[in-house]
């Protein structure tokens, strides 16, 4: 699997009245197939993601992808990481399904015939082929997150970051997209608020406030974010 490291990394962004740390003082290694990050709205798991394909930058310390530093190599890291966001709108922009997934494949296929034809078969390969040639606007929600999932992993990324992938989604295409990104060979990076995605990684950290509060084991971390929320404080898991 990939090494994600974080060394003393912050985050602060300015304000009004000063700088606001949304961010606090994290370091992590990251190196397990498949792990989930869990917390509240606005407690800074975007943010944690963001770093990790250098579209957010640390304000102090680093983050390294198997070495590749996000500040300094940040192309090389983003030909390694994968990122679907929340809302496919962000990231579907041509026309046609088929166009869409061939603009991911122009760097891998510089020849238009070639292109489609590998765009076609990165359709058939998520069983979307028979709406190739349909507008985006045309998809459903499911087939839109699926679509644009197709169009990250035709890049091959060695890791995907899904900033919650299923959260637009009713439960029957949850289940879909959280079926393929479990069945995914990729390190997958799942931000979510479904705790039963959670719950199928091999480890989740949870956040709250702008720091990593507890990270360990999915089934003790849901509980102890679940706590949180009751107001039940959180225990350390040492
Ligand atoms: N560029 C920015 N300027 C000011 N505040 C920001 C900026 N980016 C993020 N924040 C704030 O930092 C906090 C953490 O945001 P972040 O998007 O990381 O949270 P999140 O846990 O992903 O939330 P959600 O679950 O709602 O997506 C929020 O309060 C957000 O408003």
């Amino acid at each position: 699997m990939p090494r994600i490291e974080f060394v003393d990394v912050e985050v602060t962004v300015p304000i009004e009245d000063g700088d606001l740390e949304i961010l606090r003082r994290t370091s992590l290694v990251l190196s397990e197939h498949r792990i989930g990050v869990i917390g509240a709205n606005g407690s800074g798991k975007s943010t944690l993601a963001r770093l990790i394909n250098s579209l957010v930058e640390p304000t102090r310390g680093t983050v390294a992808v198997d070495g590749l530093s996000t500040s300094r190599d940040a192309a090389a890291v983003r030909r390694r990481v994968g990122f679907v966001f929340t809302d496919p709108a962000a990231q579907l922009v041509m026309p046609t399904v088929v166009e869409d997934v061939q603009l991911s494949l122009r760097r891998s296929h510089s020849r238009r015939s070639e292109r489609q034809r590998a765009a076609l078969a990165v359709l058939d390969r998520y069983g979307l082929a028979a709406l190739a040639h349909r507008s985006v606007h045309t998809l459903s929600g499911g087939q839109r997150q699926l679509l644009a999932m197709a169009g990250v992993l035709a890049t091959d990324p060695a890791i995907l970051v899904a900033d919650e992938p299923t959260t637009l989604l009713d439960l029957g295409n949850t289940r879909m997209i959280g079926d393929l990104l479990f069945s995914l060979p990729q390190q997958l990076i799942l931000l979510t608020h479904d705790l039963d995605l959670a719950r199928r990684c091999d480890r989740v950290l949870v956040v709250a406030d702008g720091r990593v509060v507890f990270d360990g084991d999915a089934g003790p971390a849901v509980e102890s974010y679940i706590r949180s929320v009751e107001g039940i404080p959180v225990q350390d898991p040492a």
